[in-house]
Protein backbone atom coordinates (compact mmCIF):
# COMPACT_ATOMS: atom_id res chain seq x y z
CA UNK A 1 0.00 0.00 0.00
CA UNK A 2 2.83 2.29 0.74
CA UNK A 3 4.46 4.01 -2.19
CA UNK A 4 7.99 5.08 -1.64
CA UNK A 5 8.40 9.26 -2.09
CA UNK A 6 11.02 8.58 -4.47
CA UNK A 7 9.67 11.60 -6.54
CA UNK A 8 12.28 14.55 -6.65
CA UNK A 9 11.58 18.11 -5.54
CA UNK A 10 13.19 21.02 -8.12
CA UNK A 11 15.70 22.63 -6.22
CA UNK A 12 19.00 20.85 -4.72
CA UNK A 13 21.56 22.04 -2.85
CA UNK A 14 19.86 21.68 0.99
CA UNK A 15 21.93 18.47 1.92
CA UNK A 16 21.27 14.67 0.24
CA UNK A 17 22.34 11.69 0.91
CA UNK A 18 23.85 9.14 -1.15
CA UNK A 19 20.49 8.02 -2.45
CA UNK A 20 19.94 12.04 -3.36
CA UNK A 21 17.52 11.93 -0.74
CA UNK A 22 17.71 13.96 2.39
CA UNK A 23 15.53 11.66 4.68
CA UNK A 24 16.01 7.68 4.02
CA UNK A 25 14.18 5.29 6.52
CA UNK A 26 14.70 1.84 5.46
CA UNK A 27 13.40 -1.28 7.21
CA UNK A 28 12.94 0.72 10.09
CA UNK A 29 11.89 -0.93 13.56
CA UNK A 30 10.71 0.49 16.99
CA UNK A 31 8.87 -0.08 20.11
CA UNK A 32 8.46 1.64 23.20
CA UNK A 33 9.94 -0.53 25.97
CA UNK A 34 7.13 -3.32 27.14
CA UNK A 35 5.62 -2.51 24.35
CA UNK A 36 4.22 -3.82 20.77
CA UNK A 37 6.71 -2.30 18.12
CA UNK A 38 4.73 0.88 16.76
CA UNK A 39 7.23 0.61 13.71
CA UNK A 40 7.47 -2.54 11.88
CA UNK A 41 9.79 -2.51 8.49
CA UNK A 42 9.08 1.32 8.14
CA UNK A 43 10.30 2.93 4.84
CA UNK A 44 10.14 6.39 3.45
CA UNK A 45 12.00 9.08 1.53
CA UNK A 46 11.85 12.82 1.40
CA UNK A 47 13.99 14.36 -1.05
CA UNK A 48 15.73 18.12 -1.05
CA UNK A 49 13.60 20.81 -1.05
CA UNK A 50 10.08 19.11 -0.13
CA UNK A 51 7.50 20.26 2.59
CA UNK A 52 5.80 17.02 3.68
CA UNK A 53 3.09 17.38 6.05
CA UNK A 54 3.11 14.18 8.17
CA UNK A 55 -0.75 13.83 9.10
CA UNK A 56 -2.41 10.84 11.16
CA UNK A 57 -4.99 10.25 14.11
CA UNK A 58 -3.53 10.94 17.72
CA UNK A 59 -1.20 8.56 18.49
CA UNK A 60 -0.43 7.24 15.23
CA UNK A 61 3.04 7.73 15.89
CA UNK A 62 4.07 10.90 13.91
CA UNK A 63 6.10 12.45 17.38
CA UNK A 64 7.73 9.86 17.86
CA UNK A 65 8.43 9.37 13.89
CA UNK A 66 9.52 13.14 13.94
CA UNK A 67 12.06 12.30 17.01
CA UNK A 68 13.35 8.99 15.47
CA UNK A 69 14.50 11.57 12.54
CA UNK A 70 15.76 14.07 14.92
CA UNK A 71 18.00 11.57 16.48
CA UNK A 72 16.62 11.24 19.80
CA UNK A 73 15.52 7.76 19.54
CA UNK A 74 18.38 5.15 18.92
CA UNK A 75 17.13 2.69 16.17
CA UNK A 76 18.47 -0.27 14.34
CA UNK A 77 22.16 0.40 12.97
CA UNK A 78 23.67 3.61 11.16
CA UNK A 79 21.99 2.96 7.80
CA UNK A 80 18.68 2.76 9.28
CA UNK A 81 17.53 6.51 9.41
CA UNK A 82 19.46 8.42 7.36
CA UNK A 83 19.64 12.33 7.40
CA UNK A 84 21.51 14.37 4.64
CA UNK A 85 24.76 11.61 4.51
CA UNK A 86 24.55 10.74 8.39
CA UNK A 87 23.35 8.54 10.75
CA UNK A 88 20.52 10.88 12.70
CA UNK A 89 21.04 9.17 15.79
CA UNK A 90 24.80 8.21 16.00
CA UNK A 91 26.34 11.50 14.11
CA UNK A 92 25.49 14.10 16.34
CA UNK A 93 27.39 16.53 14.20
CA UNK A 94 23.99 16.70 12.28
CA UNK A 95 22.43 18.93 15.23
CA UNK A 96 25.10 20.83 16.29
CA UNK A 97 26.03 21.58 13.14
CA UNK A 98 22.88 23.32 13.18
CA UNK A 99 21.93 21.04 9.60
CA UNK A 100 19.48 19.54 11.18
CA UNK A 101 16.62 21.59 13.18
CA UNK A 102 13.81 19.94 15.06
CA UNK A 103 10.98 21.84 17.17
CA UNK A 104 8.47 20.50 19.06
CA UNK A 105 6.79 19.94 22.28
CA UNK A 106 6.95 22.90 24.49
CA UNK A 107 10.47 24.58 26.33
CA UNK A 108 11.24 21.79 29.03
CA UNK A 109 13.61 19.58 30.67
CA UNK A 110 13.61 16.31 31.35
CA UNK A 111 14.01 15.56 35.49
CA UNK A 112 14.37 12.23 36.87
CA UNK A 113 11.05 11.49 38.81
CA UNK A 114 8.79 13.97 37.72
CA UNK A 115 9.12 13.40 33.74
CA UNK A 116 9.26 16.99 31.55
CA UNK A 117 8.80 20.06 33.46
CA UNK A 118 8.89 23.96 31.90
CA UNK A 119 11.86 25.36 31.82
CA UNK A 120 11.49 28.03 35.07
CA UNK A 121 14.31 29.93 34.83
CA UNK A 122 14.03 33.86 34.50
CA UNK A 123 15.97 34.90 31.65
CA UNK A 124 14.92 37.79 28.73
CA UNK A 125 14.68 36.82 25.00
CA UNK A 126 17.85 38.71 24.27
CA UNK A 127 19.84 36.48 26.40
CA UNK A 128 18.29 33.26 24.83
CA UNK A 129 18.36 34.44 21.32
CA UNK A 130 21.72 36.42 21.58
CA UNK A 131 22.81 33.44 23.21
CA UNK A 132 22.96 31.02 20.46
CA UNK A 133 26.81 31.21 18.54
CA UNK A 134 28.01 31.74 15.41
CA UNK A 135 24.61 32.83 13.52
CA UNK A 136 24.33 35.51 10.72
CA UNK A 137 22.86 38.96 12.39
CA UNK A 138 20.96 39.45 9.22
CA UNK A 139 19.20 36.69 9.70
CA UNK A 140 18.81 36.94 13.13
CA UNK A 141 17.35 40.73 12.57
CA UNK A 142 14.85 38.96 10.29
CA UNK A 143 13.50 36.27 12.59
CA UNK A 144 12.87 38.71 15.42
CA UNK A 145 10.98 41.21 12.86
CA UNK A 146 9.25 38.12 11.49
CA UNK A 147 8.13 36.82 14.92
CA UNK A 148 7.47 40.06 16.04
CA UNK A 149 9.94 39.61 19.50
CA UNK A 150 10.06 41.75 21.67
CA UNK A 151 13.49 41.16 23.49
CA UNK A 152 12.69 42.68 26.58
CA UNK A 153 10.58 39.41 27.32
CA UNK A 154 10.97 37.82 30.35
CA UNK A 155 10.97 33.93 29.82
CA UNK A 156 9.12 32.94 32.65
CA UNK A 157 6.27 35.90 32.42
CA UNK A 158 5.23 35.77 28.48
CA UNK A 159 2.32 34.00 27.10
CA UNK A 160 2.60 30.70 25.48
CA UNK A 161 2.64 31.89 22.14
CA UNK A 162 5.22 34.50 23.13
CA UNK A 163 7.26 32.03 24.49
CA UNK A 164 6.93 29.46 21.46
CA UNK A 165 8.10 32.06 19.11
CA UNK A 166 11.72 32.59 21.25
CA UNK A 167 11.54 29.11 20.99
CA UNK A 168 11.01 29.19 17.09
CA UNK A 169 13.04 32.09 16.43
CA UNK A 170 16.16 30.02 18.61
CA UNK A 171 15.74 26.84 16.39
CA UNK A 172 15.71 28.28 12.90
CA UNK A 173 18.88 30.84 13.95
CA UNK A 174 20.73 28.72 11.88
CA UNK A 175 20.40 28.26 8.12
CA UNK A 176 18.97 24.31 8.24
CA UNK A 177 19.18 21.68 5.95
CA UNK A 178 16.44 19.43 7.19
CA UNK A 179 13.71 20.68 9.55
CA UNK A 180 11.66 19.00 11.54
CA UNK A 181 8.22 20.28 12.49
CA UNK A 182 5.89 19.16 15.20
CA UNK A 183 2.96 21.26 15.94
CA UNK A 184 5.26 24.45 16.64
CA UNK A 185 2.23 26.74 14.96
CA UNK A 186 -0.07 25.80 17.13
CA UNK A 187 0.06 28.76 20.09
CA UNK A 188 0.77 30.90 17.37
CA UNK A 189 -1.97 33.93 16.05
CA UNK A 190 -3.20 33.87 12.30
CA UNK A 191 -0.50 36.85 11.38
CA UNK A 192 2.52 34.54 13.02
CA UNK A 193 1.73 31.38 11.43
CA UNK A 194 0.77 32.63 8.09
CA UNK A 195 4.25 35.08 7.95
CA UNK A 196 6.40 31.47 9.45
CA UNK A 197 4.98 29.69 6.95
CA UNK A 198 5.85 31.71 4.22
CA UNK A 199 9.29 31.73 5.68
CA UNK A 200 9.56 28.38 5.46
CA UNK A 201 8.37 28.16 1.79
CA UNK A 202 11.60 30.58 0.69
CA UNK A 203 13.66 28.55 2.51
CA UNK A 204 12.68 25.08 0.62
CA UNK A 205 12.46 27.05 -2.28
CA UNK A 206 15.67 29.26 -2.42
CA UNK A 207 18.02 27.00 -0.08
CA UNK A 208 16.78 23.46 -0.77
CA UNK A 209 16.06 23.28 2.38
CA UNK A 210 13.72 20.12 3.56
CA UNK A 211 10.72 20.60 5.67
CA UNK A 212 8.36 17.45 7.67
CA UNK A 213 5.73 19.25 9.57
CA UNK A 214 3.90 16.87 11.65
CA UNK A 215 -0.21 19.07 12.15
CA UNK A 216 -3.58 18.78 12.90
CA UNK A 217 -4.31 22.21 11.40
CA UNK A 218 -4.44 22.29 7.86
CA UNK A 219 -5.40 25.95 7.25
CA UNK A 220 -3.58 27.43 4.45
CA UNK A 221 -1.65 24.04 3.77
CA UNK A 222 -2.81 23.29 0.29
CA UNK A 223 -0.85 25.47 -1.38
CA UNK A 224 2.10 25.41 1.01
CA UNK A 225 2.87 21.63 1.13
CA UNK A 226 4.59 19.96 -1.41
CA UNK A 227 3.99 16.26 -0.29
CA UNK A 228 1.63 14.71 1.76
CA UNK A 229 2.73 11.37 4.36
CA UNK A 230 -0.23 9.33 5.86
CA UNK A 231 0.49 6.88 8.77
CA UNK A 232 -1.61 5.16 10.46
CA UNK A 233 -0.87 2.76 13.81
CA UNK A 234 2.61 3.49 12.82
CA UNK A 235 2.06 2.12 9.07
CA UNK A 236 2.50 4.50 6.16
CA UNK A 237 -0.37 4.34 4.31
CA UNK A 238 0.11 7.07 1.74
CA UNK A 239 3.23 9.20 0.43
CA UNK A 240 2.25 11.15 -2.63
CA UNK A 241 3.08 14.54 -4.11
CA UNK A 242 0.24 17.09 -3.04
CA UNK A 243 -1.05 17.58 -6.48
CA UNK A 244 -1.22 13.67 -6.99
CA UNK A 245 -3.29 13.45 -4.14
CA UNK A 246 -6.36 12.29 -6.31
CA UNK A 247 -9.33 12.71 -3.33
CA UNK A 248 -7.94 17.12 -3.23
CA UNK A 249 -9.15 17.08 -6.83
CA UNK A 250 -12.96 16.40 -5.85
CA UNK A 251 -12.73 18.23 -2.22
CA UNK A 252 -13.25 21.28 -1.11
CA UNK A 253 -10.04 21.10 0.71
CA UNK A 254 -6.73 19.24 2.79
CA UNK A 255 -9.14 19.12 5.79
CA UNK A 256 -12.11 17.34 4.52
CA UNK A 257 -9.87 14.82 2.83
CA UNK A 258 -8.06 14.15 5.80
CA UNK A 259 -11.08 14.02 7.95
CA UNK A 260 -12.65 11.26 5.34
CA UNK A 261 -9.54 8.92 6.21
CA UNK A 262 -9.64 9.66 9.61
CA UNK A 263 -13.05 9.07 9.50
CA UNK A 264 -12.47 5.79 7.92
CA UNK A 265 -10.06 4.49 9.93
CA UNK A 266 -12.52 4.82 13.14
CA UNK A 267 -14.79 3.10 11.53
CA UNK A 268 -12.78 0.42 9.92
CA UNK A 269 -11.10 0.21 13.97
CA UNK A 270 -15.22 -0.48 14.94
CA UNK A 271 -15.30 -3.08 12.37
CA UNK A 272 -12.68 -5.03 14.44
CA UNK A 273 -13.79 -8.10 16.86
CA UNK A 274 -14.13 -6.20 20.44
CA UNK A 275 -12.55 -7.77 24.11
CA UNK A 276 -13.51 -11.79 24.05
CA UNK A 277 -16.40 -12.21 26.43
CA UNK A 278 -14.36 -13.07 29.01
CA UNK A 279 -14.05 -9.92 29.82
CA UNK A 280 -16.83 -8.57 28.79
CA UNK A 281 -18.88 -10.13 31.42
CA UNK A 282 -19.71 -6.95 33.31
CA UNK A 283 -21.65 -4.26 31.79
CA UNK A 284 -19.15 -1.35 33.23
CA UNK A 285 -15.51 -1.51 32.02
CA UNK A 286 -14.45 -0.98 36.27
CA UNK A 287 -16.43 -4.14 37.13
CA UNK A 288 -18.87 -4.42 39.78
CA UNK A 289 -16.40 -3.48 43.19
CA UNK A 290 -17.31 -0.19 44.78
CA UNK A 291 -13.45 0.53 45.62
CA UNK A 292 -12.66 0.20 41.44
CA UNK A 293 -15.64 2.51 41.17
CA UNK A 294 -14.80 5.35 43.51
CA UNK A 295 -10.86 4.62 42.59
CA UNK A 296 -12.05 5.98 38.73
CA UNK A 297 -13.50 8.94 39.40
CA UNK A 298 -10.61 10.26 42.47
CA UNK A 299 -8.40 9.25 39.28
CA UNK A 300 -10.42 12.16 37.20
CA UNK A 301 -11.13 15.05 39.38
N1 LIG B 1 7.37 7.90 25.91
C1 LIG B 1 6.50 6.95 25.53
N2 LIG B 1 6.48 5.74 26.13
C2 LIG B 1 5.63 4.80 25.74
N3 LIG B 1 4.74 4.95 24.73
C3 LIG B 1 4.71 6.11 24.09
C4 LIG B 1 5.59 7.17 24.45
N4 LIG B 1 5.35 8.22 23.63
C5 LIG B 1 4.37 7.82 22.81
N5 LIG B 1 3.98 6.56 23.07
C6 LIG B 1 2.95 5.79 22.37
O1 LIG B 1 3.33 5.68 21.01
C7 LIG B 1 2.20 5.86 20.16
C8 LIG B 1 2.50 6.99 19.19
O2 LIG B 1 2.59 8.21 19.92
P1 LIG B 1 2.98 9.57 19.21
O3 LIG B 1 3.14 10.60 20.26
O4 LIG B 1 4.14 9.34 18.31
O5 LIG B 1 1.68 9.84 18.32
P2 LIG B 1 1.24 11.14 17.50
O6 LIG B 1 0.82 10.68 16.15
O7 LIG B 1 2.31 12.18 17.54
O8 LIG B 1 -0.02 11.62 18.31
P3 LIG B 1 -0.67 13.11 18.45
O9 LIG B 1 -1.36 13.43 17.17
O10 LIG B 1 -1.64 12.91 19.56
O11 LIG B 1 0.42 14.06 18.81
C9 LIG B 1 1.00 6.10 21.07
O12 LIG B 1 0.30 4.90 21.19
C10 LIG B 1 1.61 6.50 22.39
O13 LIG B 1 0.82 6.05 23.45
Amino acid sequence: MAEKASQSTEGGGGGENEKGNSISICGMQFAYAGQHPLFYDFNLEISPGSRCLLVGANGSGKTTLLKIMAGKHMVGGKDVVRVINGSAFHDTQLVCSGDLSYLGGSWSKTVGSAGEIPLQGDFSAEHMIFGVEGTDPVRREKLIDLLDIDLQWRMHKVSDGQRRRVQICMGLLHPFKVLLLDEVTVDLDVVARMDLLEFFKEECDQRGATIVYATHIFDGLETWATHLAYIQDGELKRVEKLTEVNELKNSANLLSVVESWLRYETKSEKKKPTNPPAQNQNSSPFGSSPFMSSRHMAYYR
